[in-house]
């Protein structure tokens, strides 16, 4: 039997097919709901809009508490809605938005959000280069605003809160110990995750500094690499 009580997991890059893709691997979709009816909690952590997770969570019938926003909302029926955020990074989002809009497109998620804002890299620039060139000018101009980078979108994260923070929340508030959790990721994003759980889990094709702070670097990419970590848990082999 596992001793794995909760799998705190990314949605783009790590549930999905590839860290290209949206696509959803259905194969670890099935087996994510089985583990859920085992009574393991698994509980989504992303940026994306939190109306978006939790419709993935519900519809895919993962049943744990829902993060989104970067760490800045939690959802769990059970609690309603918990915001762990300060203050908005709009006015922030509404700035590099003019001021990089050769290199940046808005996204419709962001009239679906509440603190955290995200940007997409327009197609022929590289994502990296564009990230550093907001996150330079950001965090020269906005004390109250960190800049991070998923791999699918620039998010304008209010200081003071990140994956991290969500997943310590939840833990505490379900009374679940750090070892008793598991945390699966791709981005440099994720790394806040990897600072509260026992398990530290990263995809094969996952940012090298998320694989640095990971105890379990999986052998193969996204959803697949997840899916034999799945079976893992349940065989009881972690
Ligand atoms: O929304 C993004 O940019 C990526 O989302 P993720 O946190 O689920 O990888
Ligand atoms: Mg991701």
């Amino acid at each position: 039997m596992s001793r794995v009580k909760i799998v705190f997991i990314d949605v783009d890059g790590t549930i999905t097919e590839g860290r290209d893709t949206y696509l959803l691997d259905l194969e670890l979709v099935s087996v994510l709901r089985m583990l859920a009816g085992q009574g393991v909690y698994v509980s989504i952590v992303s940026s994306n809009a939190l109306p978006v997770v939790i419709g993935l969570a519900r519809y895919l019938g993962f049943n744990g508490p829902v993060t989104g926003e970067s760490g800045s909302l939690v959802y769990y029926d059970k609690w309603g809605l918990v915001e762990l955020a300060g203050s908005p990074t709009r006015h922030v989002y509404v700035d590099v938005l003019e001021r990089f809009k050769d290199y940046v497109d808005d996204t419709w998620q962001n009239r679906f959000r509440i603190y955290e804002y995200a940007l997409k890299v327009r197609k022929g620039f590289d994502g990296w280069m564009v990230y550093r060139m907001v996150a330079d000018y950001v965090e020269s101009n906005y004390r109250d605003v960190r800049v991070g980078y998923s791999g699918y979108a620039i998010h304008l994260m209010p200081r003071g809160v990140d994956k991290g923070v969500a997943v310590k929340y939840v833990l505490d508030r379900m009374g679940i110990n750090p070892d008793e959790a598991a945390g699966v990721g791709d981005s440099v994003m994720d790394v806040e995750i990897m600072k509260h759980v026992g398990l530290r889990v990263a995809v094969g094709n996952a940012d090298e500094e998320l694989k640095k702070v990971c105890n379990i670097v999986l052998d193969k990419p996204s959803s697949k690499g997840v899916l034999d970590f799945a079976r893992m848990i349940i065989q009881g082999a972690v």
